[in-house]
């Protein structure tokens, strides 16, 4: 028999029920594979699509039938949210519009899906006394102080300037005209109406903001599994390139730096949040690797040598163009220039670190995404184009 699952102070954990929203999406997808093959949780798994999950929903004879259940529903206009989120102990709200190329081009719709669309999931937990994990983004943050600062300053190199903290650091977003900012100024407002719910109402809540995790289902390859107009996020941008033995396009000369967490771990740290209430309740919480910083033209680099490795296929001559951020994402794109997580607050209550180094997760993700796709691309290009 499976000896007895513990909390952080070593109490007992008991089974519960999770209403899990945007759960057949990339970290859903994750997080719901975790639930299943190590903890006995329950798990109601609310999307429009499941293409992610089946593997976990399908066949019945899985170890872990009858503790997850597929309920297909938008969470725009459907009665069935309130009595699922009432019969689950734990809401996590997924659900989003993520992907910066919608930022600027479809703001209205980013607005709605950040902010509108998740204001009955804040009231039904609220007024249900139900417990909330949300997610929110490290794209809060905005820029860093230190980019304001001229080019030469010596206080750039200064972690005051530019390590962003939960409980101290500004929001600094740009100008209305860069709606870029739609998402993060709507994912802030509902931050602040979850945190006033706390403080006013008693609503129990955690607040997770992701510092650009990636893996293995992250968003689709354009054409293949998703529109052939569509932009991913860079992970699969760059992947598609690679696969398709096009050059990498560097964004504004790709100078922007970010912080990858491998999902899996970042994964450990939500079930953390989710097995230990007491320390995880009225936190928010950074979750990223600061170890695995690059400018997104050394990503680039990097993702084509571990790819040439996993593939056995020499690099291109020239692996990487430069285009500008009109050009690849339109009118009003604007960038965060740099993002390294502070963690003291989430060692402090859940004494949670990061373990995988950039090349690891390169190289398993790549992996992933060449024996997915590698053979649908090659069909793709070799099928003649209808006249
Ligand atoms: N992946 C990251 O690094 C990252 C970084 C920052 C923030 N986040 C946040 O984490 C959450 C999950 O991100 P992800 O990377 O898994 O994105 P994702 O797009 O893969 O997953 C979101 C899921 O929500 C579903 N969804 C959207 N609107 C819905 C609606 N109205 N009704 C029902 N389902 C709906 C989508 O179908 C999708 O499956 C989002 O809130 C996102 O803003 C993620
Ligand atoms: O082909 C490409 C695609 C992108 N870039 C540049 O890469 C940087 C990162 O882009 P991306 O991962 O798409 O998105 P962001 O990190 O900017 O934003 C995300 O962060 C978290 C989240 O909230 C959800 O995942 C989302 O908003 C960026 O500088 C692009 O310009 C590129 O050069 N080439």
């Amino acid at each position: 028999m499976a000896s007895p699952r513990l909390d952080l102070d070593g109490n007992l954990i008991n089974p519960i029920t999770i209403c899990m929203i945007g759960a057949g999406g990339f970290i859903g997808s994750h997080l719901c594979e975790k639930l299943m093959s190590e903890t006995p949780h329950k798990v109601l798994a609310l999307d429009v699509y499941n293409d992610k999950i089946k593997h976990l929903l399908e066949p019945d004879t899985l170890p872990w039938a009858g503790r997850i259940q597929f309920h297909r529903l938008n969470i725009k206009h459907d009665s069935r949210l309130e009595g699922l989120i009432k019969i689950a102990d734990l809401t996590i709200n997924l659900a989003a519009i993520c992907t910066p190329a919608d930022y600027n081009t479809r703001p209205l719709d980013t607005i709605y899906s950040n902010f509108i669309d998740a204001l009955p999931v804040v009231k039904y937990c609220s007024e249900n006394n139900k417990r909330l994990i949300h997610f929110s983004t490290c794209e809060v943050y905005g820029k860093t102080i230190g980019s304001f600062l001229p080019k030469d300053s010596a206080l750039r190199q200064d972690p005051a300037y530019y390590v962003l903290k939960e409980d101290e650091s500004p929001c600094i977003f740009g100008s209305i005209e860069k709606q870029r900012w739609s998402y993060a100024c709507a994912k802030q407002l509902i931050e602040r109406l979850i945190y006033a719910e706390g403080a006013e109402n008693g609503l129990e809540f955690t607040i997770v903001r992701p510092f650009n995790w990636i893996g293995p289902r992250m968003d689709f390859i354009p054409g293949i599994d998703g529109p052939s107009e569509g932009v991913p996020r860079v992970l699969a941008c760059f992947s598609n390139n690679l696969l398709r033995g096009e050059p990498l396009k560097l964004v504004d000369g790709g100078q922007s730096q970010r912080t990858f967490v491998y999902i899996k771990d970042a994964i450990e740290a939500v079930l953390l949040m989710i097995e230990n209430p007491a320390r995880a309740n009225g936190q928010i919480f950074n979750v990223g690797n600061p170890n695995n910083e690059v400018t997104v033209r050394q990503l680039a680099e990097m993702m084509t040598q571990v790819y040439s490795k996993v593939s056995g296929e020499a690099p291109l001559e020239k692996p990487t163009i430069d285009v500008s951020s009109k050009e690849f994402y339109g009118e009003g794109y604007d960038d965060s220039d740099k993002r390294i997580p502070d963690m003291t607050i989430i060692n402090r209550q859940l004494g949670w670190n990061p373990k995988t180094s950039l090349w690891d997760l390169l190289e398993s993700t790549l992996t992933y995404q060449h024996r997915t796709y590698a053979e649908a691309i090659k069909k793709a290009i070799a099928k003649p184009v209808a006249s």
